[in-house]
């Protein structure tokens, strides 16, 4: 392209003329001085002229710039600038950018100018057009292109037409890519050869700004010699003949832009949609629709593949919807079709003849009338790796086993793409299935079970039908969960919930509100329906549970409440049916209740009872009164009896068998305990100080406290809060402690008594009454039930058990106090049996602490009468 010339130096470095000095030459040649960079210094007007730009355009510009990008990182080309600044001249005919992007064939020859020392400062090109002869040369095409030795080493795919529009040449990297070589395309037309499968009307804009002698520059899909398809990016500048004015060749320039095609058209689609939480169908199809407009030879179908290896078609917009749903459900195997086999395997599979592959027997008769041969099959994975899916091609072309490089790029991306639409699908359902739907039995939650009661309230008021609300509660739950495990007690909620939904009409829906609570809503149903479902639930239920070796009968009771009679709106029948039910619960176990208008009433006031106790807990509204118990050999005070008693301004005095319950119901009863410990020990000490003889304080807890491991600590800082001994405060805990098989009441119960605590039995007879447990436990005393005591006097068999308790008593050494003594008969009887101290109306009733003064007072005097 380029000749070296040394410039005539001896010592071979260049000295050339000065500008100045090349005037003459201004006028008939184009001439630019370029600076040691290889930047424009200046130009002349020829110049301008010759490439059509202004002065300030071209100055500073490297020179680069204005030749074909590839040329200008050809070897050789550097080279010339590597020896020009060495001070060897140069010279040739190069193809250039005229400002327009017109390539304009110049002939040049570069001058290096050395300054005194003989460095190279600048360097001159003379540029003229390319003379008539040059041009012959370079428009043959053969020598052309051996001139352009761009298109040789480098891997652009370049082709080269001449000016009857036949191909003359094609470069290596044409071949690599699109596969033809020059020896097959004699004759052809180069719009024909790579356009012909464009739109028609885009092809003749193509031919008409070719045949102007415009340059070309687009993005068009088209095929190569093996029919594959490729995205290419087209560039095509004409040569134009100068004498002539007409288009002499055409240079055609290939690249592959398949990839970033792809990117642009699908994946960025793809994202975009899954980004705007488009439906998954939505995006899996928009896959298939893109995939099919990238390579129109091929139909995309995607399937979904279930825990249970079952597929599910998704998507297949192309694919006949017959044959599609054939597929619903089809297990997976080693020789399923290729999809079946692929998602088996997790591994692509490849039919090249499905009229023939043994795996596609049983869906040949399918898919060949629709005039498919083949189809290649991909698993889609998960991050975990697991198959989730599967991406098909089905080609109507026959296939070689080789594939092409478009199909493998779509496959690539396209089953990335699917995994990532299928991840985050289940992501979704996982999220969604985690906010309504219970975790562990897998019903409808309290949300979703709220807003499907919604929808069937909505529809049976429009067709004026009833709904039935059941609420139902498993007896006893708890306790089978203390004595048994949680994890028995989550199987025995995870069997109830599968028997529920056996037991149910397909109509209805069961769910699970919270621990032992489910709600069952039956649609279309009058109160005889409603009550014959749930006597066979009731049924179901009770049967006994196998759970890991224990064999567990539970019984349920359940409130019903009708829409629209029992309540319009959801909350109001789910709080309806609840209502029944605890009324039911009240009645015993397994019982059921429909909902009735003085239920509600009944909780109100149960609502309204519940703050106050919450209030009179919290703020100091309640009271102690004071009981004595009297120790029969000397008749002197044995101790108090604490208890609790509440007068509220509305609801008058409410008695502790009705508050002592609410409070334990509530949660209140703990914080009740601390508070009775708290008061009486205070009031012991009071009495203490003004030196009243009462010498300890009895307080009722619930086993609950005993649940709570800081309670010995507790008791510790309030005996030591109000200066007292441990032998001063006694607690009284109900039978039930025995049966509560929280792991920390032994604990406490041990604890407590380390610190000297005493602890008495109360109620002792009428329970579990477990000699083990007495033995076992720390208790120093034990109270009598006063069910005993009333029948002392008429029932023989009272007399007898209390003279056993009085007798287990001494045996274990427990002081035994019998309660509830009423009259002197009663009294008689249990000193004759040997109880050592009694607690009754016949002494004292309870009293408020000013009041038990007075009481004493008076025994004191009563006492030194007798004595006188
Ligand atoms: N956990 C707590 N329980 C408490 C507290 N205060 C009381 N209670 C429990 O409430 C139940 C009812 O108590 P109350 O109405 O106070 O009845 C007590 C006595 O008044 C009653 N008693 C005493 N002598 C007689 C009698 O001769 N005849 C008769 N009919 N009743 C009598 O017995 C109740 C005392 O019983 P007990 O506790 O079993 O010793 C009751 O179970 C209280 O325990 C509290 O602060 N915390």
């Amino acid at each position: 392209m380029y000749e070296k010339t040394h410039n005539a130096g001896s010592n071979g470095q260049g000295v050339t003329p000065a500008l100045s000095q090349l005037q003459a030459l201004d006028d008939v040649l184009a001439i630019a001085e370029f600076d040691g960079n290889g930047c424009v210094r200046q130009v002349n007007d020829n110049l301008l002229n010759l490439f059509g730009y202004q002065a300030a355009e071209v100055i500073g510009r490297h020179h680069s710039e204005f030749c074909l990008p590839d040329f200008a990182r050809h070897p050789r080309y550097l080279v010339l600038w590597q020896d020009l600044m060495r001070g060897i001249s140069g010279s040739g005919v190069i193809i250039a950018f005229h400002k327009t992007g017109r390539l304009i064939w110049v002939d040049v020859t570069w001058v290096p100018v050395a300054d005194m020392s003989g460095k190279i400062t600048s360097v001159l090109a003379l540029v003229r057009p390319a003379t008539d002869q040059t041009r012959h040369d370079f428009e043959q095409p053969a020598l052309m292109y051996q001139q352009f030795q761009v298109a040789e080493v480098i891997h652009t795919a370049v082709m080269v037409s001449d000016g009857d529009g036949y191909i003359r040449y094609v470069s290596k990297g044409f071949t690599q890519l699109l596969g033809w070589e020059i020896n097959g395309l004699n004759g052809i037309n180069p719009v024909e050869l790579l356009l012909s499968g464009i739109d028609e009307s885009a092809r003749q804009a193509v031919i008409r700004e070719l045949s102007a002698g415009e340059p070309l520059e687009g993005e068009y899909l088209i095929q190569d010699k093996n029919q594959h398809r490729h995205w290419v990016r087209l560039v095509c500048y004409p040569i134009v003949n100068t004498h002539t004015r007409q288009v002499s060749h055409q240079v055609w320039m290939v690249h592959s832009v398949t990839h970033s095609k792809i990117y642009e058209t699908l994946q960025q689609q793809v994202l975009e949609a899954l980004v705007q939480e488009r439906p998954l169908v939505d995006v899996l199809e928009l896959i298939c629709n893109e995939v099919e407009r990238i390579a129109p030879d091929i139909t995309a179908t995607i399937l979904e593949l279930d825990n249970h290896g079952r597929l599910f078609p998704l998507a297949g917009p192309g694919m006949a919807k017959s044959f599609s749903r054939q597929l619903e459900g089809l297990q997976i195997g080693p020789d399923v079709g290729s999809c079946g086999s692929a998602a088996w395997f997790n591994h692509p599979v490849l039919v090249t003849d499905i009229a023939t592959d043994p795996r596609w027997e049983p869906f040949r008769d399918q898919i060949l009338p629709l005039g498919y041969i083949g189809c290649w099959s991909t698993p889609v994975c998960n991050n975990q790796g697991k198959v989730i899916g599967t991406f098909a091609f089905y080609f109507r072309q026959p296939l070689t086993e080789r594939i092409s490089l478009l199909h493998q790029y779509l496959i690539d991306v396209s089953t990335h793409l699917c995994s990532l639409a299928l991840t985050r699908e289940h992501a979704r359902q996982r999220i969604s299935q985690l906010a309504f739907y219970d975790s562990l039995t897998g019903l409808p939650n309290r949300s979703l079970l709220q807003a499907k009661l919604d929808q069937e309230v909505e529809a049976a008021a429009h067709r004026n039908e009833a709904v039935a609300v059941l609420f139902i509660d498993l007896d006893r739950f708890k306790q089978i969960n203390d004595s048994y495990s949680h994890q028995l007690g989550d199987d025995v909620l995870v069997q109830v919930a599968q028997r529920l939904q056996c037991a149910l009409r397909v109509t209805d829906i069961a769910g699970r509100l919270s621990g032992d609570e489910f709600l069952v809503v039956m649609p279309q149903c009058d109160k005889n329906q409603v009550q014959e479902a749930v006597s066979r639930l009731q049924a179901v239920l009770h049967e006994p549970l196998e759970l890991s070796g224990t064999s567990l009968s539970v019984t349920a009771t359940v409130g019903i409440a009708m829409f629209p009679n029992d309540g319009k709106t959801v909350d109001e029948l789910i709080q309806h049916a609840d209502l029944a039910m605890s009324q039911a619960k009240s009645c015993g176990r397994g019982q059921w209740a429909f909902f009735s208008n003085d239920m509600g009433q009944t909780a109100q006031e149960r609502m309204r009872l519940e703050s106050a106790l919450r209030q009179a807990v919290k703020q100091g509204g309640l009271q102690l009164y004071y009981q004595p118990q009297i120790t029969l050999h000397d008749n002197s005070i044995y101790g108090v009896e604490a208890l609790a008693r509440w007068y509220h301004p509305e609801f008058g005095m409410v008695p502790p068998s009705r508050f002592i319950p609410l409070a334990q119901e509530c949660g209140l009863i703990a914080e009740l305990g601390i508070w009775a410990m708290d008061t009486a020990c205070a009031q012991l000490a009071e009495w203490q100080t003004q030196g009243i003889p009462i010498p300890a304080v009895s307080v009722n807890l619930s086993s609950t406290s005993f649940h709570d491991l800081s309670l010995p600590d507790t008791v510790a800082k309030i005996l030591e809060k109000h200066g007292l001994e441990p032998h001063h405060l006694t607690l009284e805990l109900t039978e039930s402690v025995l049966l509560d098989s929280n792991v920390n009441t032994v604990t406490c119960l041990n604890e407590v008594n380390a610190l000297g605590v005493r602890l008495s039995m109360d109620d002792f007879g009428t329970g579990y009454s477990s000699l083990s447990y007495l033995r076992r436990l720390p208790f120093s005393e034990l109270k009598l039930d006063r069910s005993f005591v009333a029948d002392l006097e008429n029932d023989e068999i009272a007399c007898s058990l209390s003279k056993a308790i009085m007798g287990i008593g001494e045996s274990l050494h427990l002081t035994v106090v019998a309660e509830g003594v009423e009259t002197c008969e009663q009294f008689n009887r249990l000193r004759d049996q040997g109880y050592p101290v009694v607690q009754g109306y016949l002494l004292a009733r309870p009293m408020a602490p000013q009041s038990l003064l007075a009481w004493l007072d008076e025994r004191q005097v009563i006492a030194s009468l007798q004595g006188n």
